[in-house]
């Protein structure tokens, strides 16, 4: 499987005045897995696109495997892409799905079968070869969806949020499939997604997008540890950070502290005080939302069950190593 890098220097788009991607810099290196993820509308999709050639770039330039690709058509860029509807054609065989871009390429059969039988292998689609898509569940219809980007030996797959359609038991599955080809292939990948766990899970380095701007790159602990910003301590983490304004900020040097609800414990005479609002007991671990008066709604996690009831009180503690320090500006101290 080849590697390409995929550098992207000063990369803008705009759709007429609207300016949705403002100059993005990025170093993607040979073999890494990259993903990319943000709130709602923060370009995500757009980006993606872009790398594609299925969006015209607007300001800076691209480059896969060292060569400009700014003015390259997609099916020059040595990509292959993936999307969370699957695109297959509902009149075609599996076979002929994974096979169709490279009877266009003019690839000879034999070539063709060695290539789309060697995928189906890898994901275990050999013995569905012959239905039509209708025939498959979810999960094996993006299978059949990976399939036909594999086939095509690309400088670099794309991922446009590939697991969204399916349930939420077929999604680890499908995750643990993903993290395997990965290492198994060593092709450099680049995936969209709102998925917290898949985001931290599958990737070497995360991109976290903020309205158009990278807000911080950095690998998946580092950002979870170290986040740059209010924005990237809210966004990676879940249940997310509970952020502390006032008083309690102050005196520990900063406008606004963050807490994560999983670095938090019961213990009398804590320094959160508050009543417990609701808890959700998941039998292994317990979410509790406290309502601490003049510092809002704290979240805490703990391992197993918490022997309280709605309306006791609850106070917290943490270790001051848990403690995360933002500026007015919302950076990191
Ligand atoms: N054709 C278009 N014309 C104008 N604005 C557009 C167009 N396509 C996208 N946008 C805007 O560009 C911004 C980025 O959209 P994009 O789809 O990349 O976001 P995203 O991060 O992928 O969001 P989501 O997570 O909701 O899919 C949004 O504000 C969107 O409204």
């Amino acid at each position: 499987m080849s590697q390409s890098d995929v550098r992207l220097r000063g990369i803008q788009k705009s759709y007429g005045k609207v300016h949705v991607i403002h100059g993005v810099d990025l170093d993607i290196e040979p073999g890494e897995f990259t993903v990319f993820v943000g709130p709602s509308g923060c370009g995500k999709t757009t980006l993606l696109r872009m790398i594609a050639g299925l969006e015209e770039i607007s300001g800076g330039t691209l480059t896969i495997g060292g060569e400009s690709v700014n003015d390259l058509p997609p099916s020059d860029r040595g990509v292959a892409m993936v999307f969370q509807s699957y695109a297959l054609y509902p009149h075609k065989t599996v076979f002929d799905n994974m096979a169709f871009a490279l009877k266009i390429a003019k690839v000879p059969k034999e070539e063709i079968a060695k290539r789309v039988n060697a995928a189906a292998e890898i994901l275990q689609l050999g013995e569905y070869l012959q239905r039509l898509p209708k025939a498959l569940s979810g999960g094996q219809r993006q299978r059949v969806a990976i399939g036909r980007a594999i086939v095509r030996n690309p400088k670099v797959f794309l991922f446009d949020e590939p697991l969204s359609n399916l349930d939420a038991a077929l999604r680890t599955k499908m995750r643990v499939e993903l993290a395997t080809l990965h290492r198994s292939l060593g092709a450099t990948m680049i995936y969209v997604t709102h998925d917290q766990v898949e985001a931290m899970t599958l990737a070497d380095k995360i991109v976290v997008l903020n309205k158009g701007r990278v807000e911080q790159v950095g690998r998946p602990l580092d950002l979870y540890n170290k986040p740059a910003s209010l924005f990237v301590a809210g966004f990676i983490g879940s249940p997310q950070m509970n952020f502390i304004t006032g008083d309690f900020a102050a005196q520990r040097g900063a406008t606004t502290v963050g807490l994560r609800p999983e670095n938090l414990r019961v213990q009398a005479g804590g320094p959160l005080q508050g009543t417990l609002r609701h808890s959700e007991k998941l039998g292994n671990e317990t979410f509790a939302y406290v309502n601490a008066g003049a510092m809002g709604e704290i979240t805490a996690r703990m391992e197993g069950t918490l022997p309280l009831e709605p309306g006791n009180t609850i106070e917290l503690a943490f270790a001051p190593e848990h403690l995360y320090r933002f500026n007015a500006d919302g950076k990191s101290i």
